[in-house]
């Protein structure tokens, strides 16, 4: 088994066809082609740019043979024309398709793991897609609501979130001590297991200015982040906190921790995105397969016109992909052990 998935093929989504996910695509493949970071990507051929040889597969099987001669392709069609940088929910199916696809190829054993390219979430929601992003969708599919997480990481810094895609006002509202347990214990164990650290540090974040002041501004760290921590140092688990927000992503501050548990999404995200918006890498936790994602969206501004050179940096997409290579690794070595 644990041979049989590290050789897999990766499955990478189509993203919205009007953004920048298929120039990455074959941008991607030709700067990997002669490696053994093997993908295939499910989209739409008519998307590649001219004269990019592609290979339609019926099956992620078929990839690893054809993937220094041609990027494997497996075929979904966008009904309607596709002008790029104008998004449209009439591709809304396709784009959601591309992502069950993937999924069904890693939950059957046939991929390695699901890394998505960027979609629009206002263009999906606009045809009725009731979730509010690839985290979520992720989760029903996979059956395991709930208990979806998401990680933002690059090489000097790793954060997961209590909260996904809510406003701020409801990320304060539902902030709970049993969620940052949850989400501690669950990124405690992705560092063992898919990051190959057996004894995780982690950094709670305070929510208020200076962490509250002791109650001063605020005492959301009195009521709930200080029991949070203090319960988990009990379980046995290394823990800082809260720590003030301000100061906690300095880089002597990064040194003393493995993860940041930070209390709403721009926490956690803007300190990663700000060091590393070429290698930042979004992955879900929580889910039974491996997905990664880069970090960025699907920049409809740049998205590459005919007869444009494209100008979209592919570092992310690279970094997703060697990520997923990497977890796939790291985690059936664990699992092996484990047993
Ligand atoms: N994983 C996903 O599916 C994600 C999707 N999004 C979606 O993307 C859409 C646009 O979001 P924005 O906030 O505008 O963020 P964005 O990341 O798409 O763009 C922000 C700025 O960064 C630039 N940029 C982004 N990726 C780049 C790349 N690879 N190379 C060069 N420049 C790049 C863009 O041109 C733009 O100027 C939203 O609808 C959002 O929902 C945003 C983040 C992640
Ligand atoms: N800001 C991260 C983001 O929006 C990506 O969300 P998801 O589509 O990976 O759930």
């Amino acid at each position: 088994m644990w041979e049989r998935n590290i050789t897999l093929p990766l499955a990478l989504t189509m993203g919205d066809p009007a953004g920048i996910g298929p120039e990455l695509a074959w941008r991607t493949w030709q700067h990997l082609r002669d490696s053994e970071r093997v993908f295939f990507w499910i989209g739409d051929p008519a998307l590649l740019g001219p004269d990019l040889p592609y290979r339609v597969i019926r099956h992620p099987s078929e990839a690893v043979a054809c993937f220094s001669e041609a990027l494997p392709v497996q075929e979904v069609i966008c009904p309607e024309q596709v002008r790029p940088g104008q998004p449209s929910s009439g591709n809304a199916a396709a784009v959601i398709s591309s992502i069950e696809q993937a999924v069904r190829h890693v939950l059957a054993g046939d991929a390695g793991a699901v890394v998505t390219n960027p979609i629009a979430k206002h263009v999906l929601a606009a045809a009725s897609f009731p979730h509010p992003g690839h985290t979520e969708f992720l989760a029903a599919l996979c059956d395991t609501v709930g208990q979806e997480v998401m990680m933002l990481a690059c090489p000097d810094l790793r954060v997961t979130l209590t909260s996904i895609h809510v406003s701020l006002k409801q990320a304060v509202e539902t902030l709970s001590a049993e969620r940052i347990m949850s989400v501690s214990r669950l990124t405690a164990v992705a560092l063992q297991r898919d990051f190959g650290i057996r004894q995780p540090r982690l950094a709670i974040a305070g929510l208020n200015p200076h962490a509250g002041e002791n109650g001063m501004m605020g005492e959301e760290e009195i009521r709930i982040i200080r029991p949070a921590v203090e319960a988990l140092r009990g379980e046995g688990m290394t823990v800082l906190g809260p720590m003030p927000p301000d100061t906690m992503f300095s880089a002597a501050a990064r040194s003393r921790y493995d993860a940041a548990i930070c209390l709403y999404h721009d926490q956690g995200l803007i300190p990663v995105k700000t060091l590393d918006m070429a290698g930042g890498v979004n992955i879900t936790l929580g889910l039974p397969i491996i997905r990664t994602s880069p970090d960025h969206g699907t920049a409809f501004d740049i998205a590459v016109k005919p007869g444009e050179t494209g100008q979209a940096s592919i570092s992310s997409l690279l970094s997703a992909l060697g990520m997923a290579h990497n977890m796939v690794r790291q985690r059936a070595a664990y699992d092996a052990q484990a047993i």
